[in-house]
């Protein structure tokens, strides 16, 4: 069987170093490339602190995706790059794996109709853990029976978007079964300014972020004499690693564009 060809973007981000251990300690994925900022010319190898590896890192993309003709781009850089680096692996047929989060409503539109425009699989992912996918589907369960609810996220501060993509996607998921309300008392008011979080469709969204946190969330719905939490804690970034690979192997057999990885988990 052939192995599927994978380029990574951002291979020395704390995402794609563990990305990169897992496409090479798979028999059945081969690394072909990076793609960084800098180390143009250089073997992934070469980097301090990683295995053995021939991939050859690039500066610039569309090089680094006509010399080595990858299946599969697993992005995990920032909101613009990833932007960049998706719709071009697209124009090319290579199909995108993207972790990265921050991409706005119309960003994911277009990538939706250059997907069916190139028929060519992609998936968007803003939470590969199985346990936040779990979290995010017993919050929409919850939120027909619980339409109050607040999403706290706690993150790591080297974080640069707010709030998480787990974050938006839970809260559109919540927004798929429950009507816009305005929460809290309707004379409501903040003496400090951001007091109440963000605010989607009248939930509210707020945003830790401190050293030593990795990726958090709970989701806390309230009702008449009760409240109900559901918390997902990710301790360690290998917790991603088994929805890469599930969206690396289901990539591969689709066509279609797909944004969140409760599409393709049963
Ligand atoms: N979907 C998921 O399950 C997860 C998603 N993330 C997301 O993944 C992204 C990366 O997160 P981290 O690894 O923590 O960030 P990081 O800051 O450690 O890594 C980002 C990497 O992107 C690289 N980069 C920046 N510009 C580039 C360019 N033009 N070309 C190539 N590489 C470039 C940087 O050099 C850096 O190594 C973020 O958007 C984060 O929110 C993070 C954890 C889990
Ligand atoms: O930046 C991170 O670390 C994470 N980003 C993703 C997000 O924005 O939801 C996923 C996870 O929470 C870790």
């Amino acid at each position: 069987m052939e192995k599927v060809k994978i380029v990574i973007a951002g291979p020395r981000g704390r995402m794609g170093k563990e990305a990169v251990h897992l496409v090479l300690q798979s028999e059945t994925y081969a690394l072909v490339g990076a793609v960084d900022r800098k180390y143009e010319g250089f073997k992934v190898g070469d980097l301090d602190g990683f295995p053995e590896s021939d991939a050859m890192i690039y500066t610039d993309f569309e090089k680094c995706l006509q010399e080595t003709e990858p299946d599969v781009l697993i992005d995990l850089t920032t909101p613009e790059v990833g932007m960049f680096h998706t719709r071009t692996a697209l124009k090319y047929k290579v199909r995108p794996v993207v972790g990265t989060t921050g991409f706005s409503d119309e960003d994911l539109a277009e990538l939706e109709q250059l997907c069916s425009e190139q028929e060519t699989g992609c998936i968007i992912a803003p939470n590969f853990a199985v346990g936040a996918v779990l979290m995010m589907k017993f919050s929409r369960m919850a939120a027909k029976y619980f339409p109050d609810v607040e999403i706290i996220e706690l993150h790591h501060d080297q974080k640069l978007d707010a709030p998480s993509g787990t974050a938006v996607k839970t809260a559109q998921m919540i927004a798929d079964v429950r009507e816009a309300k305005r929460q809290g008392h309707q004379d409501e008011k903040e003496t400090l300014h951001g007091a109440r979080g963000a605010d989607y469709q009248g939930m509210h969204i707020h945003s830790v972020r401190l050293p030593g946190l990795i990726a958090h969330q709970q989701v806390m719905f309230g009702a008449d004499g009760q409240t109900l939490t559901i918390r997902h804690d990710s301790y360690h970034r290998s917790s991603f690693m088994s929805g890469v690979k599930l969206a690396v192997d289901t990539v591969m057999k689709m066509d279609a564009f797909v944004y969140g990885l409760e599409n393709i988990i049963e």
